[in-house]
């Protein structure tokens, strides 16, 4: 066989777009597909203060009408990404506009065109689940939670899709256009990004609806672990980090510890949290268990934006405990490296994990992870060996873990877990069948 074309068409991808995990995936796996002879390319939404040049215009069917829309090329770390300029977009966010629905669909109807000249679309998440329905395509979920539930009037009319379409077994979702749903029944290979989220997701405790379409169609479903991009997150080459540091000589480490404790003020041990808040996440929990923490003297930093009520207790917490908690709402790859690197441990209390990559990031930095025992985090954290997992959904359970883990020793844990392989190559390989499957 000669060389595949896979077009990977997602919301984000690292460096030009990123809110959360999906974006280091999308990001990732095309250079480590490129060896495999796959040739991968990212087509993204032309976002606000996106630069890259323009190498033609798109043609697609929206609402009964033509419309064109500008494509722009460029590559940034060593992938070719293309931006589609439909109407919408050109915005300061990625999402968590009224308009979404609509704005992705056109998105959608808009890539499916670009996917000609490929022989495989891999979709990513709800937002480009559409295309399974127009081109031979591999759709993995990253996160069943956003379904992406459109009103089927506005569906049908926007995308000139039969009415014949809006049924159980292929559309409809308690009356809504559900795009998750039709990303599972139409494409050829569906994938989800750890073994254990794959088996979750049909039970219905984890399936959000959706457990009974994925077991019908279980044949076609696939649980690839995620990867890290080893390049990008390298504690031995991190231009954000004071020093390099490496398995064999972690001296460096401290010096990170260091800067971490200066950028914040907390004094060690510090547990970390950083990533999107989220009820997902499990950030109730630690604000139920942070008081208790305090009073052992632990320290706790978090760095993240999202949800309101949890941003304002957040705040709250810092206020009252000026000498105990760190709050830093925004998004910044910088101190996110410095976190991962300084912070005595790192908490993961998810509620659900489809993969979670921030005990990846902290293991390779030699930060062991507190993490609940679901999904990815199972699948990626040695209890006891690498970082601790605990259970129960409970205050209680999230102590407990953080005790056992200074018990049996953090630091140990820690560099164990820096010798963990998080790499793309076997992951990578994995896709490839599942595209051969695909395509067979
Ligand atoms: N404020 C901030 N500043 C800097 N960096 C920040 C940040 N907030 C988040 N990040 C970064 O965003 C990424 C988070 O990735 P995760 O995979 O852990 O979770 P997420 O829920 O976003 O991803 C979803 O998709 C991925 C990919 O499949 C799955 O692993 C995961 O389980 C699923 O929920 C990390 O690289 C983290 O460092």
């Amino acid at each position: 066989m000669g060389v595949m074309r896979v077009l990977h068409v997602a919301p984000e991808a690292y460096p030009l777009a990123k809110v959360g995990g999906l974006a280091d995936v999308v990001g990732a796996l095309p250079k480590a597909l490129k060896p495999l002879g796959v040739e991968a390319h990212i087509l993204l939404p032309w976002h606000g203060g996106l630069e890259a040049r323009r190498v033609g215009e798109v043609a697609f069917p929206f609402f009964g009408r033509e419309e064109r829309a500008p494509l722009g090329e460029r590559v940034a770390g060593r992938v070719r990404f293309l931006l589609l300029g439909v109407e919408g977009f050109g915005r300061e966010r990625i999402y968590g506009y009224p308009d979404d629905a609509e704005r992705y669909l056109r998105f959608a109807l808009a890539a499916k065109e670009v996917a000609r000249g490929y022989d495989l679309v891999h979709a990513h998440d709800w937002t480009a689940a559409l295309l399974a329905l127009y081109a031979p395509t591999v759709y993995t979920i990253h996160n069943l939670a956003h379904q992406g539930l459109v009103d089927p009037g506005l569906f049908f009319s926007w995308t000139g899709l039969p009415w014949s379409l809006f049924h159980m077994e292929a559309l409809e979702f308690h009356g809504q256009v559900n795009l998750m749903k039709g990303g599972i029944v139409f494409a050829r290979r569906v994938t989800t990004v750890s073994p254990s989220y794959a088996e979750e997701i049909q039970t219905p405790e984890f399936g959000m609806g959706l457990d009974g379409v994925l077991r019908r169609h279980a044949g076609k479903l696939r649980g690839i672990l995620n990867g890290l991009d080893t390049e990008v997150f390298d504690p031995g080459k991190d231009p954000h980090l004071p020093a390099p540091y490496t398995r064999e000589d972690p001296s460096g480490k401290a010096l990170a510890k260091e800067a971490f404790r200066e950028r914040t003020g907390l004094r060690p041990p510090v547990l970390a949290y950083i990533g999107r808040l989220d009820s997902q996440k499990g950030l109730d929990l630690l604000l139920k268990a942070l008081p208790r923490l305090l009073e052992m003297g632990f320290r706790l930093y978090v760095q993240g934006v999202g949800d309101e009520g949890l941003q304002e207790a957040l705040r709250r917490a810092q206020e009252e405990n000026p000498e105990g908690v760190r709050f830093l709402p925004a998004y910044d790859e910088a101190m996110a490296r410095l976190a991962y690197a300084g912070a005595e441990a790192v908490l993961v209390p998810s509620r659900f994990e489809p993969c979670g990559l921030v005990q990846m990031i902290a293991s390779r930095y030699g930060t062991p992870p507190v993490a609940r025992a679901v999904g990815g985090l199972k699948d990626t954290v040695e209890d006891g060996r690498t970082g601790v997992l605990f259970e129960t959904y409970h205050p209680e359970g999230l102590l407990y873990g953080v005790l056992r883990l200074f018990r049996l020793g953090a630091e140990e844990m820690g560099l164990r877990a820096m010798e963990k392989d998080f790499s793309w190559e076997g992951p990578a390989r994995a896709y490839r069948e599942v595209y051969r499957e695909a395509l067979g």
